[in-house]
Order: C-alpha cells, then structure tokens, then sequence
C-alpha cells in the first residue's frame, strides 16, 4: 500500500467573532447552500445576507465562548482517529477539510499534494448524505481533481454516508444511555432526535436523500439501544423564508409538553461535535423553551467529538472503505436540479427573444426585491 492519507470534511466554523461575516458569506456564496435562477445573483445575495444576519450570529458566537469550537475539535478527533488506524496496523495522516472556513479543504488538498499522497479516503464528519453539507464539498472536491492532473493519479474513495454504521450506533446508543440513567424516571422520558433541517424542496425535487437517512438513523439508534422509551425526530435551525423539514424542534417540544411529557433526553444526530447549534440553539434558546411548556427536565446528550467507541467506528469505517470497491466523487454527488428559494410567478409572455430576455431581467429584480423585503421586514434571518 502507498503512502495512505485521510481526508476528513467538515463544515467549518468561524474561530472568532471578526470570522462571522467572512464566514457567512462563505456559506450563502455556494449554491449548495441558496439555489438561485442565475449565478450572477450569488455573489450579491450573499454579501447582502452575511451582512445582514452577521450581527445577530455573532451575538449567538459571543455566548458560546466568541467563537466556533469545531476547529479544536475536529483537529482532536483527527489525532484520535490516526491513533486508532495506527493500533489497526495502518499509517495515515489525517487531513481537515473545511468547507467554509479555516482550514479550507483547497489547503488540505495542497498539502495533500505536498505529502505525496498515494491513496486517499475522504470521509465527510456528516453521518447522513445532503446535497447542502456532503454533496456540496465533494462538487468542489470534482471540480478541483478535474483541473489537476497530479491529484488524478492518487487512488482514492469516498464515503457518501455511513449513518447505519453499528459502531457509530453504538456510540450514539452508549452515550443516550447515561443520560437517561441520569434522569428521574429513565424508562419514562421521551427521546428527542432533533437534526439539522434543510429546505423541503432540497429533498422534494433535487431528491436530497437526508430526511430518509435521518430517519432510518434515528430508529437505528433506537433499536441499538434497546430501552422502552417513546421517541421523536424534529428538524431545527431553519434559515430564511422557505419551508424546512417538519415537525420544527421548538413546536414539537411544545406539542410534547401538552401531552404531559416531563423529561426529555435531547439528541443532536445530524453532527457529530459539539457546535453552535448544540451550544447554543439547543442549550439556551430550546431549553428556555422547554422550561416555558412545563418540561421539567431537559438533558441534552453530547456530540460524540472524541468519544472511542466512535473513533474506532471511524477507524473501521476507514479500513472498510480501503477494501471496498473505489467510489468517485462524480458518481454520488446528487443530480443539480434549479430549486427555488422562493416561489416565483412563471413568466411566460416570450413573444420575442429580446422581450424573453427582458422578462428574465425583471423576474430577477422582482425576485431580489421580494427576498430583501422578506428579510427586512422580519429583521432577522432566523427562526
Ligand atoms: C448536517 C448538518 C447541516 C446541514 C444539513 C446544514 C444545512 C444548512 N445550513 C444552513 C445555514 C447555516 N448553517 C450554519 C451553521 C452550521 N450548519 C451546520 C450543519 C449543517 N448545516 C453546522 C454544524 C453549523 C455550525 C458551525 C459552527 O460554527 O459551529 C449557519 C451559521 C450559523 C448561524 O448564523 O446560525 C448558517 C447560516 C443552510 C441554509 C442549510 C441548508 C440549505
Ligand atoms: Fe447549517
Ligand atoms: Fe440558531
């Protein structure tokens, strides 16, 4: 075997409180991320939305720490994982990939070719495949290979997803298990999964195949950990004017605690550290509303980080995917469809060419107006 490397995807986050802007506008520059009708529109829209939400993100930063501590522990589960490969007979280095922040996957990839890198897995931190976190860093990843003809001689595979991995749900299952030891009533409280959302047309018409695989995730882990538990799936951190995955976190808490239900033992699934979301939206601001409705406990179980049950799932995840058959990055990432941000009337006056163009033109503008009138008017993009 050749000099093996390890690239490991993640999302990124900004170190301090200056990185928010830069770093948002990173987010809403991809069009993984805001699908629009003309790419000419990306840029603009996405200066306009990091400035805009940058103050209220940064507020949410200050009350984590002033920063993100996804760097810190990526880097952490990094050294973990080449630990564990290391005691399973295999010597790889470890790179981070990042796809919106420091560091970004283009400075994995240099020092990649630095190293002299013969076989490559890349494995994305996201247990389950969306277009939004996944299929957005393996399309820059193809397009990066496509114009090097150095990192087309690396053999190399990727890992789309490995949400049903059994050591990760085994983790998952282990650390949801202490928790509910911990709460009053452990066979009584309700397990609340609560995953990142994405926009409904994300799975409806560019056939994202995230809701499915957080679905099966959640009973998965369910079925590992083996209680008499009730459970719930809930979708939270929602951005913008669209329809995201339902049922939302903060309604379903609600609903939950109409029912009578007093203990709730959270559950981050879609990530796998500890972030703003878990931090912040699910500690503070989801607590808070927990507390409200009369949920008279309100434990939260930890990202897995650097947890070794997880670590050695990794590993063998690593190794499995050296001796499967290789898998490209062309061939998974999700077919491109046009979705839409936001409802638009159809134009279909085309009498003329030019008056077609024309139409474009003013559909645009209108459109762009709509959204800023949109976010103006709710004054904050979240929630
Ligand atoms: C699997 C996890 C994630 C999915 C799916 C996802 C989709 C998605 N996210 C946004 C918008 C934002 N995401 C932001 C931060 C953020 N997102 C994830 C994970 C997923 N995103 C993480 C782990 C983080 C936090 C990183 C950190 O700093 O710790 C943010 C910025 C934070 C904020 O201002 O709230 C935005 C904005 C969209 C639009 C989307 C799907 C289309
Ligand atoms: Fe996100
Ligand atoms: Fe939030």
């Amino acid at each position: 075997m050749g000099r093996l490397g390890v690239l490991l995807l993640n999302l990124g986050g900004p170190d301090k409180l200056e990185d928010v802007r830069p770093f948002l506008y990173n987010l809403f520059a991809d069009p993984e991320i805001i699908r629009l009708p003309s790419p000419l529109l990306q840029a603009p829209l996405a200066w306009l939305i990091s400035t805009l939400r940058a103050k209220k993100s940064q507020e949410n930063y200050k009350k984590i720490g002033g920063g993100s501590p996804l760097r810190r522990i990526t880097e952490a589960q990094g050294q973990a994982l080449r630990s564990q490969l290391q005691q399973k007979g295999h010597e790889a280095h470890i790179y981070l990939g990042m796809r919106y922040w420091h560091p970004f996957t283009e400075e994995a990839i240099a020092q990649i070719k630095r190293d002299k890198i013969e076989e490559l897995v890349v494995l994305p931190l996201y247990p389950q495949f969306s277009i939004s976190t996944t299929g957005s860093s393996f399309r820059l990843l193809d397009r990066i290979w496509k114009t090097d003809p150095e990192l087309q001689k690396i053999k190399y595979t990727v890992v789309p997803s490995w949400y049903d991995n059994s050591g990760y749900l085994q983790a998952m299952a282990n650390l949801i298990a202490t928790q509910l030891d911990q709460v009053k009533n452990p066979s009584e409280a309700y397990v609340f999964f609560s995953a990142h959302g994405v926009p409904v047309s994300y799975i409806e018409e560019a056939g994202d195949p995230y809701q499915k695989e957080i679905e099966a995730c959640a009973e998965l882990i369910m079925q590992k950990l083996n209680r008499p538990n009730s459970y719930k799936l809930a979708y939270q951190s929602r951005v913008g004017p669209v329809e995201w995955l339902q049922p939302y976190t903060d309604i379903a808490i609600e609903e939950l605690a109409a029912q009578g239900v007093k203990e709730l033992v959270v559950v981050p699934i879609s990530f796998v550290s500890e972030h703003i979301e878990t931090l912040e939206e699910i500690d503070m601001e989801y607590r808070e509303i927990a507390e409200h409705a009369g949920i008279e406990t309100f434990a939260r179980v930890p990202a897995p980080d650097t947890d070794p049950t997880f670590i050695q799932a990794l590993a063998d995840i690593v190794i499995k995917a050296l001796n499967d058959p290789k898998k490209s990055f062309s061939e998974t990432i999700q077919p491109q469809k046009n979705t839409k941000l936001y409802p638009q009337e159809r134009w279909e006056w085309g009498m003329t060419q030019s008056a077609e163009v024309w139409n474009g033109r003013l559909a645009m503008l209108g459109f762009l107006i709509l959204l800023l009138e949109i976010w103006l008017g709710r004054g904050q993009l979240i929630h």
